[in-house]
């Protein structure tokens, strides 16, 4: 042990940190400055239409800049040139804004690339521990090959552990430095490549190829290479597109009536096409335009700094939105280390009778439960291992259906499993199950301990009590999501006694028990069928069905391939009241996308009172009324607006990617502070800033 001590030390050291960088770290900034304008391509700008319309405006007025300086502007160049590059720097300001989130994403994925080591593997000819192996580069390695890892030695690549024991360090993966057990059968037998063996030794069959383990998607989901629109910002992008077709609309209509009309034609001012241009992009929703994208990839780096893996940025939306979470019993709420701890016999039945067929019955029983069996009755009675192979017995394993396993043997037909399980099959076979039996596995139960009854040949032998625990801290996390008006319901396929039990100590608001994976996967449907969004938190492969039907479904890094497959996020801790964490995090993200939006539209009212009248003043005097702001002269009102405009998607950056405050009070309370601080504020601000910036340009005599 003190070597693998001494070994896990080494590791804990060379594992790279999560970088945690600072909001405007030149580590970002820098690149990020280099990524605005690599953004500026066409293609790019097409992603939001709004800010295509703003980089097709500054195109225009660029073009107008040239024209003037050939001596056919329609304003003077000074004007001109002025509007063209604060409206290419309203561009830039969006780009940097999206490169700025990508550049936190990149960092994290680039800590995780770390972790990546060209690994020489040991690839066994078969599956049997102790043939023949030849070195072979993970590179080269394909699923359904079979290594051997050995203390010391690093995981090539995600497998399934087929065959031995052995304690693994996976504090590369987890940042968890206690080393964890990884066992064939049962909810711990997957392994993720870059983890290291610390003692014993491992057969593990390949389960992904190279370029498709569980590191190499995470690292394609966090640097954003396949983000994709979520459906509530494709439905915001519609919104925003609708206002922008509005406005657009409405300066194209004011384009003749200015140029044509008599006033105009009398005054001779008609009103440029850079100013059209400029109250354009005033009026268009630009703010929430150019932070839309950063928020979203920052809602998905935040769910990252708190060691969840999103797949999709629709589960970190999704997750805003819960309104149940639906957690597994064994190994979620509880430790899930079930240990046999005593065995009682029932009336006529010897105590080392009843170890005796409960060691028989679980020989070949790979899971933790079996295996504790076998423990249990060597230390007790000093019953020794039988090897199988020699005793022709046909051995029938555990599944979460029959919720029984066993083995016929010379004649003897030994089971064991669930209390109800067992004794139907106790009366199926004619015999009668004993009411003491009853009355045992009822107290093993109500102390929160799992139950298992071992029969011969139709015939009740005892019980074996299996004892688990309860996770710590994980009460007060469930009032916690109470607070936020989530519903916790445990999900179990243990009895009803034993689940309430559990239940109780563990807090959550209700529970389902004696439930197979069918009956799981039901509950969700029923609860989805009521327009619930439903989040699920579970590890094992019975747990597949019901993740892959769960909006928000959280695996566990511990859990099973299978479970990880199927979910649409992976704590790294495998803690189940992380699920707080991304909630917290789903909802910020969802906040912050509304107050900006709020912000967004509201802000943009002012911008109406500084241009129309600076505009228009020529062409209609009467307009000089919504002069509220006096600014100093037409042009400096509309670069004073055009300035601001740009200038608020800096200031905003720091909010689109840290998000709003979140705080545990109800909806509509929430609604409406945010309402009053981003909807007000954002009415009253640009009055005061484009005041300020009008000031300013005049005092320099820039305008
Ligand atoms: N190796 C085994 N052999 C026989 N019976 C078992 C074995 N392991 C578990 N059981 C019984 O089967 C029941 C159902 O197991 P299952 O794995 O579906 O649910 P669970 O682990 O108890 O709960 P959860 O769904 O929360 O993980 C257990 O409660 C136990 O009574
Ligand atoms: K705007
Ligand atoms: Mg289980």
């Amino acid at each position: 042990m003190s070597q693998a001590n001494a070994t896990q030390k080494e590791m804990t050291l060379t594992a790279t940190p999560a970088p945690r960088l600072k909001l405007f770290d030149s580590q970002l900034v820098v690149p990020a400055i280099v990524d605005s304008f690599r953004k500026l391509s066409p293609r790019t700008q097409l992603r939001s239409p709004v800010m295509f319309v703003v980089y097709v405006g500054s195109i225009i007025t660029t073009l107008l800049y040239l024209q003037s300086l050939a001596g056919k502007g329609e304003a003077s160049s000074g004007f001109i040139l002025a509007t063209a590059v604060w409206l290419w720097f309203t561009v830039l300001f969006a780009n940097f804004a999206e490169a700025m989130a990508e550049g936190r994403s990149k960092a994290q994925a680039a800590s995780l690339r770390n972790l990546k080591q060209s690994v020489i593997a040991k690839k066994l000819a078969s599956a049997k521990y102790g043939t023949t192996w030849l070195p072979c580069p993970a590179s080269d390695l394909r699923k359904g090959n079979y290594l051997l890892v050995e203390a010391g030695d690093v995981i090539a690549i995600d497998g399934e552990v087929v065959e031995g024991v052995a304690t693994v360090d996976e504090s590369a993966i987890t940042g968890e430095s206690a080393p964890v057990i990884r066992e064939s059968g049962g909810d711990f037998s997957a392994v993720t490549g870059g983890t290291r063996v610390l003692s014993d030794w491992l057969v593990v069959k390949v389960t992904a190829n190279p370029g498709e383990t569980f590191l190499d998607r995470m690292i394609a989901m966090v640097e954003g290479a396949k983000r994709k629109k979520t459906p509530n910002e494709i439905a915001l992008t519609i919104l925003l597109v609708a206002l922008t077709i509005v406005f657009l609309i409405v300066t194209v209509t004011l384009l003749p009536f200015s140029l044509f009309s008599v006033e105009a034609a009398q005054s001779g001012t008609p009103v440029t096409i850079t100013v059209l241009i400029a109250l354009l992009v005033c009026l268009i929703p630009t703010t929430i335009g150019g932070l839309l994208s950063a928020i979203g990839v920052a809602g998905m780096s935040r769910m990252m700094q708190a060691n969840v893996i999103a797949t999709s940025g629709r589960a970190v939306e999704a997750a805003g939105d819960v309104d149940v979470l639906l957690l597994d019993k064994t190994g979620t709420i509880t430790l899930g280390n079930r240990q046999a701890s005593a065995f009682y016999p029932a009336p006529g039945v010897s105590e080392q009778q009843l170890a005796d067929v409960a060691q028989l019955s679980s020989l070949a029983d790979e899971t933790p439960e079996g295996r504790s069996i076998v423990v249990l009755a060597k230390q007790r009675f000093n019953i020794r291992e039988r090897e199988m192979a020699s005793l022709h017995a046909t051995f029938l394993p555990f599944s979460a259906n029959t919720r029984m396993s066993g083995v016929d043997v010379d004649g003897r037909e030994l089971r064991k499993g669930a209390a109800d399980a067992v004794r139907k099959y106790v009366e199926a076979a004619g015999q009668s199950y004993p009411a003491e039996v009853v009355k045992v596995t009822d107290e093993v139960s109500r102390r929160g301990s799992t139950p298992l009854v071992v029969a011969e040949n139709g015939r009740v032998m005892g019980v074996v009590e299996l004892k688990d625990i309860v996770k710590g801290g994980i009460k007060e996390r469930f009032a916690e999501l109470r607070r936020m008006g989530i519903k916790t319901v445990m999900i179990t396929g243990d009895n009803k006694l034993t689940a309430a039990a559990i239940a109780a100590e563990a807090g959550v608001d209700d529970f389902l028990a004696e439930a197979t994976p069918e009956d799981k996967l039901k509950l969700i449907r029923s609860y989805q069928a009521e327009g619930r969004l439903v989040a699920m938190t579970g590890d094992g492969t019975n747990d597949a069905p019901a993740l892959a039907q769960a909006d928000v479904a959280v695996a566990m890094s511990s859990g099973t391939q299978a479970a990880k497959e199927a979910g649409n996020m992976v704590d790294l801790d495998s803690n189940p009241t992380k699920l707080l964490e991304i909630v917290e995090i789903g909802k910020q993200m969802l906040m912050t996308r509304g107050s900006l939006t709020t912000f967004s539209i509201s802000n943009d009212i002012a911008k109406y009172f500084a241009i129309i009248p600076a505009a228009f003043v020529g062409t209609y005097p009467q307009l000089k009324a919504l002069d509220v702001m006096q600014l100093a002269s037409p042009n400096s009102a509309i670069m004073s607006a055009v300035i601001f405009n740009a200038l608020i998607i800096v200031f905003l950056i720091p909010l689109a990617l840290k998000g709003v405050q979140y705080r545990a009070i109800g909806a509509s309370a929430l609604l409406r502070r945010n309402l009053l601080v981003y909807g007000v504020g954002g009415l009253i601000l640009p009055f005061i800033g484009i005041k300020l910036i009008d000031m300013l340009l005049s005092a320099l005599n820039l305008v």
